[in-house]
C-alpha cells in the first residue's frame, strides 16, 4: 500500500491541463468490442482503472496497440470468449466498476456475456438492477451460476423495444445503448442518463455506423443495425478532474490556469464553486482561478442556508461533493451538502473534522459545513483514502494545511488521477510518494 507525504502551505501557481475523462474512457474502450475493425482512441488517461480495463480486453483477445502515452488502437477481430468462464475473469472484474460495461457489447455482438460482481468505489450499495432490466427488456435471459457467483446472460438476437428506466443510471444507460445497437428494430430508452460520457459514447457509435438520436436528452432512440465499422475517437477532458483542480486552486492556489477544460461540457460544475464564493475567470476554453483571500458562500434568495445536492446530469455530479466540502471549510458562511445518491460517501468528513474543520455530519447523506473564513487553518493529519474522490479531497485539505500530512491507500487516488503528485509538484506542491 503506497502513501503520500504532503507538506502543506506551499501555494500552487501555473498551468495544469486535465487528463481525459475516466468514466468516458471506460465506456468507449468497451465499445471497441462492437466491431472487428480497428478503433483508435485518443486522450485515454493513464490511470489504474483504465489500464486494468485494457488488460481485461487483452485477456479476452482484443489486439491492443499503444501508439503514445494516451493513444491506443483496439481491434476485436478474434476473441477468446472462453476467458469469460475463468476464475481470473471474475477476479479481475471485481477490481473495477468499468468491467460491468463489457456486458452490453458482448451481448450485442456475440449473444452472450457473464456478469461478475464489479468493483469500484465502496461508497454504498451499487445495484445493477437498471442494467438487468434493460437487457431483459431487449429479450436477454439470465442464469445464476451459484458456485461462481456470476450470471450468464444470453440472447439469440436482441429485439428493440420501448423501456422506461427505473433510474437514470450512467453505466446502465451506456450498457443498454451498446446492447441495443444490434437489436432488431427500434429501441427507445426513456429516463436515460445523459452525462457527457454518454453523449460521447453515442457520438462515437454513430460515427461507427449506429443510428442514435436524442443525444444529450433523457429520451434516446436507437435504430438497430447489422454491423459497425472502425473510427477514431477523442475523449473529453475529465470534468471531475477539472472540478478537483478548481477546488485545489481555491484552497491552495496563488493563481492557477486550468487549460482546455471544454467549458461547454462542464454543465453546472463551475457554478457550484461560484456559489461557494470562488471567483474564476474564463479565457477561451481555460478557467483561471486567482488567489482567494476570502470567499463568501451564497444564501438562497429567501435568505436561508444554501444546499448543494447531487442529481443526475445536468444536475451536480455526486463525484465532486467531497471536493466542494473541503472548499467550504475555509469559506465565510455555512452550507448544507446533501449526497442523495450514495450512502457512504460522506463518512470521510471525520478526517476533516480531525484536521480542525467545522462540520456536522447530520446523517450518512447530509453534512453541514461552517466555514472558517481563513481565521483558522486546517492542521496536518494522518489518514487513509477511503475512495477516489474522498482521496483527492483529503489531498487538497492536506496541501492547504499547516504541517506535514500522510495519506495512506493512495491506490484509490491512482484509480482516477494520472501522475497526480508529479503534476501538482510542477505547480509548487510538496507531495512525496512512499511505498
Ligand atoms: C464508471 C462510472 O461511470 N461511474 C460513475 C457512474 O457510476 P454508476 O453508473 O455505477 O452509477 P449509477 O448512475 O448507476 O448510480 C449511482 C447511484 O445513484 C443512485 N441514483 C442514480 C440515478 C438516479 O436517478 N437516482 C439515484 O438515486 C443509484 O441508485 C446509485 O446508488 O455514475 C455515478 C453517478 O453519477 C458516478 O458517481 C460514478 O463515478
Ligand atoms: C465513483 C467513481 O468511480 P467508479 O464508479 O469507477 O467507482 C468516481 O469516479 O467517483
Amino acid at each position: 500500500m503506497a502513501s503520500f507525504l504532503i507538506e502543506g502551505g506551499h501555494p500552487l501557481s501555473g498551468t495544469i491541463t486535465p487528463q481525459g475523462a475516466k468514466n468516458e474512457a471506460l465506456e468507449v474502450i468497451c465499445a471497441t468490442l462492437l466491431t472487428a475493425d480497428e478503433v483508435v482512441i485518443r486522450n485515454i488517461p493513464d490511470i489504474r482503472d483504465v489500464n486494468n480495463l485494457i488488460l481485461l480486453l487483452k485477456d479476452i483477445g482484443v489486439k491492443v496497440d499503444r501508439r503514445g502515452r494516451n493513444e491506443y488502437a483496439f481491434r476485436a477481430d478474434d476473441l477468446d470468449l472462453g476467458f469469460l468462464g475463468s476464475d481470473e475473469f471474475v477476479r479481475k472484474c471485481s477490481a473495477l466498476r468499468g468491467s460491468v460495461l463489457l456486458i452490453g457489447p458482448l451481448l450485442a455482438r456475440f449473444g452472450k456475456a457473464v456478469i461478475a460482481t464489479p468493483g469500484g468505489d465502496k461508497i454504498g450499495r451499487r445495484r445493477l438492477d437498471t442494467h438487468f432490466l434493460g437487457f431483459k427488456a431487449l429479450g436477454a435471459e439470465f442464469r445464476h451460476i451459484e458456485d461462481r457467483n456470476v450470471y450468464e446472460i444470453g440472447a439469440d438476437r436482441l429485439k428493440g423495444c420501448y423501456m422506461l428506466l427505473d433510474e437514470a443510471s450512467v453505466t446502465g444507460t451506456a450498457n443498454i445503448i451498446m446492447a441495443a445497437v444490434f437489436a432488431r428494430g427500434t429501441t427507445t430508452i426513456y429516463n436515460a442518463a445523459c452525462e457527457p460520457y454518454i453523449q460521447q459514447l453515442c457520438h462515437m457509435l454513430n460515427r461507427m455506423g449506429a443510428s442514435i438520436s436524442g443525444i444529450a436528452s433523457n429520451l434516446l432512440t436507437i435504430v438497430g443495425t447489422d454491423g459497425l465499422h472502425g473510427t477514431v475517437h477523442d475523449i473529453l477532458p475529465d470534468m471531475i478532474e477539472v472540478g478537483s483542480f478548481i477546488g485545489m486552486a481555491a484552497m491552495a492556489g496563488n493563481g492557477v490556469r486550468i487549460k482546455d477544460v471544454s467549458l461547454r461540457n462542464l454543465g453546472i460544475i463551475p457554478e457550484a464553486f461560484r456559489r461557494l464564493g470562488i471567483k474564476m475567470g474564463i479565457e477561451g476554453d481555460d478557467i483561471v482561478i486567482p488567489k482567494q483571500s476570502h470567499y463568501q458562500i451564497e444564501s438562497f434568495i429567501d435568505g436561508t442556508i444554501m444546499t448543494l445536492a447531487d442529481a443526475p446530469w445536468p444536475g451536480l455530479t455526486p463525484d465532486l461533493l467531497s471536493v466542494l466540502i473541503v472548499v467550504a471549510t475555509q469559506a465565510r458562511g455555512s452550507v448544507l451538502f446533501h449526497q442523495k445518491m450514495f450512502e457512504s460517501r460522506l463518512f470521510f468528513v471525520d478526517k476533516l473534522i480531525d484536521m480542525g474543520a467545522q462540520i456536522i455530519l447530520c446523517d450518512p447523506h447530509r453534512a453541514v459545513v461552517v466555514g472558517h473564513d481563513h481565521h483558522r487553518r486546517l492542521r496536518a493529519g494522518r489518514m487513509a483514502s477511503p475512495d477516489i474522490r474522498a482521496g483527492i479531497a483529503l489531498l487538497i485539505a492536506a496541501m492547504s494545511a499547516c504541517g506535514t500530512s500522510r495519506i495512506d491507500n493512495i491506490e484509490q487516488i491512482d484509480r482516477g488521477y494520472e501522475d497526480i503528485e508529479v503534476r501538482l509538484n510542477n505547480l509548487g506542491a510538496r507531495i512525496e510518494r512512499i511505498s
